[in-house]
């Protein structure tokens, strides 16, 4: 029978026995990939996502209070497995349960990396994945609206338009309203003479004017949901069915010749599955944790690890899971001792009831800023003297360094050309290693190449029992290193003078930490995450680890690809929703060409 209008499923009889393509996941990636499949009326595209839909909670959509999602129900609230080398500890590692995934719960920062991290993607072994490759799908994205004429006026803001979108799903702009220290933080990086580039041009290095999801006229957030749900969602070919977890992926054959037929899917452990067929292929986008477990509980992964947790073998592919990494999260604490303005949201009630005043009514202030609206990627060279001892430290020690001690072969042989990329990033100023984030004094350092390496395990047969991740915190000492300058560099940067005539006094981690051993037990004692998980269903070619080829698929399997943060390669200095965006509309195309539609590119 026909489809019906009715965009979320809520009783199994509305159900099709069959789509298409069934996406797993409706988070940033697999709401872009249906969205843009959907747009062909003759295909079928069901969204399967294990979380609800949101309730426009204020944390949820006011971009002063963003990331307040964490830690609710649309969080998954994992957590990454203690960490040998940071002293035990268990990290948690937010992840978003629910339509729009994490990019309902995170910080609205809307950047991209630089020409050479993505090119970088090119040179692991992926043709056609490179800045030129990606550019387009960046535009594709987003619906940019520049700085209002006050922002720009105040902070001279420089956009180059041949690098932004206008006709993308995603709304993004500049806060109406910039923090006031935000101008000592300009005026410093100037002072230290890093340069002010425009990070969508492809050279993300030094500091740069940062531009965020939301909507440039209510100033909400601008999620996977809003842009690419929404814009959708009265197709009558495409289907989103919430809360219900994917259990397994269903094939068909057997060596060599495996193919998708279907998943199976439940609303909770005890409840009975169901299944749904597959006429073309499964698209997976459960992000960087749960795409690994939900691949190899459906039987495609390491053979020794499925025997463990008793899943038969279907597809030995060892690497499915592994190359995961993060980027790392160090915060260095400075008092400030003045008189301007500082955000007292959360400690000033009669403040934030103002401000919350200001937003309600006129959508002005400081609820308008989720903060981070000027931004700072520095090359090692920029913010460390030590860049050709650590790069003499690098060449001489050994990439298996930064490997878990079970990493198969082959994914130890393509982390070797990732070792050797590394290096070169060292000692290169187009690419960034630490990203400094201010507000008021507080410095949240970001390292963006490490070179340690984690990976994603199924604890259990049952998708509905946490996947043990290991992060790889800081296992290769050169991560240490990267980051013990970091903290050297907060030290000298708050003596420029615009941030030395705030009176910054530093608190964390205090400046009795001066000695290499007492800086290093800080960061081994306080690394968490930036929140971007990547690299577990690495692109790149099987006898280097690869889970996914250039086409996103899945090695040995037919009908069956990965089109989210598990596949980067290597993660880019930047955060990430930006690059995943990208990654799926790429996806898509490849996706709509591989089955002889014609791909439609605008703007
Ligand atoms: C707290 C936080 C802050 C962040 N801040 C920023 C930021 O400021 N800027 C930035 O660029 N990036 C940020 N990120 C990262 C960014 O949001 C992610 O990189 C991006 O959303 C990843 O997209 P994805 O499609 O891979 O996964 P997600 O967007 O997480 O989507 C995965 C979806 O799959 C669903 N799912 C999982 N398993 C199953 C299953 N078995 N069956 C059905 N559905 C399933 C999940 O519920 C989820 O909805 C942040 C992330 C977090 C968590």
């Amino acid at each position: 029978r026909p489809l019906s209008n009715a965009d979320v499923i809520t009783r199994r009889e509305d159900l099709l026995a069959a789509y298409d393509y069934v996406v797993v996941g409706g988070g940033a990636s697999g709401l872009t990939v249906a969205n843009r499949l959907s747009e062909q009326p003759s295909i079928t595209v069901l969204v399967i996502e294990a979380g609800d839909f949101d309730k426009n909670e204020d944390y949820v959509t006011i971009p002063g209070l963003a990331g307040g999602a964490i830690g609710t129900k649309y969080d998954w609230n994992t957590s990454y497995a203690p960490g040998d080398a940071i002293g035990g500890r268990v990290v948690p590692i937010p992840q978003g349960k629910v339509v729009g995934g994490s990019t309902k719960l995170n910080r609205m920062v809307f950047d991209r990396g630089s020409k050479s991290d993505y090119d970088g993607w090119e040179t692991l072994g992926n043709e056609g994945w490179n800045w030129e490759g990606l550019l387009p799908y960046f535009k594709k994205n987003e619906h940019f609206t520049a700085a209002t004429s006050e922002i720009e006026a105040e902070y001279a803001i420089k956009d180059d338009l041949q690098f932004r979108g206008d006709k993308g799903y995603m709304q993004t702009t500049y806060s109406p309203f910039f923090w006031p220290t935000t101008k000592n933080l300009i005026q410093a990086t100037k002072e230290l003479g890093i340069p002010v580039n425009d990070q969508a041009s492809g050279n993300a290095v030094g500091g740069y004017f940062c531009t965020h999801n939301m909507d440039p006229v209510n100033y909400t957030r601008s999620s996977a949901r809003e842009a690419y749900y929404a814009s959708a969602a009265k197709r009558s070919n495409f289907h989103v069915l919430t809360g219900n977890q994917v259990t397994r992926i269903l094939t068909s054959g057997a060596n060599g010749t495996v193919k998708v037929t279907g998943v199976e899917f439940a609303t909770s452990k005890d409840a009975a599955r169901q299944t749904v067929k597959i006429n073309n292929e499964a698209i997976l986008a459960a992000g960087s944790l749960h795409t690994p477990q939900l691949l190899q509980v459906s039987g495609i992964g390491d053979a020794k690890l499925l025997e463990s947790i008793n899943v038969t073998t279907i597809v030995d592919l060892p690497a499915v899971g592994h190359n995961l990494h993060d980027h790392l999260n160090l915060v260095v604490v400075n008092v400030l001792n003045t008189t301007i303005l500082t955000n007292t949201l959360s400690s000033n009630t009669t403040f934030a009831a103002e401000a919350r005043q200001q937003y309600d009514t006129q959508r002005t202030g400081p609820l308008t800023s989720p903060t981070g609206d000027f931004l700072l990627f520095l090359p090692l060279s920029t913010y460390s003297n030590a860049s050709s001892a650590i790069s003499t430290q690098a060449s001489s020690s050994n990439a298996s360094l930064s490997l878990p001690p079970d990493t198969p072969a082959d994914v130890a042989k393509g982390y070797a050309t990732q070792y050797a990329t590394l290096n070169a990033k060292l000692l290169s100023n187009a690419s960034a290693f630490l990203e400094i984030i201010w507000a008021d004094g507080v410095l949240v350092l970001g390292l963006q190449h490490p070179y340690s390496r984690g990976s994603v395990k199924a604890a259990s047969a049952s998708i509905f029992d946490a996947p043990t991740a290991d992060s790889g915190f800081l296992r290769n000492p050169l991560d240490v290193a990267l980051l013990r300058e970091g903290v050297r560099f907060a030290r000298t940067f708050v003596q420029a003078p615009s941030i030395a005539s705030l009176n910054p006094f530093e608190v964390v981690p205090g400046l009795n930490a001066t000695a290499d051993a007492d800086i290093d037990a800080f960061v081994r004692g306080s690394v968490s995450t930036l929140y971007h998980p990547a690299g577990s269903c690495k692109m790149g070619a099987k006898e280097e680890g690869g889970v996914v080829d250039a086409e996103l698929r899945v090695y040995g399997v037919d009908g069956l690809r990965v089109v989210d943060a598990s596949t980067m390669p290597i993660l880019p200095a930047s955060h990430t929703m930006t690059t995943v965006y990208a990654v799926a509309e790429k996806a898509a195309d490849i996706i709509k060409a591989s089955e002889g539609y014609r791909v439609k590119m605008e703007g």
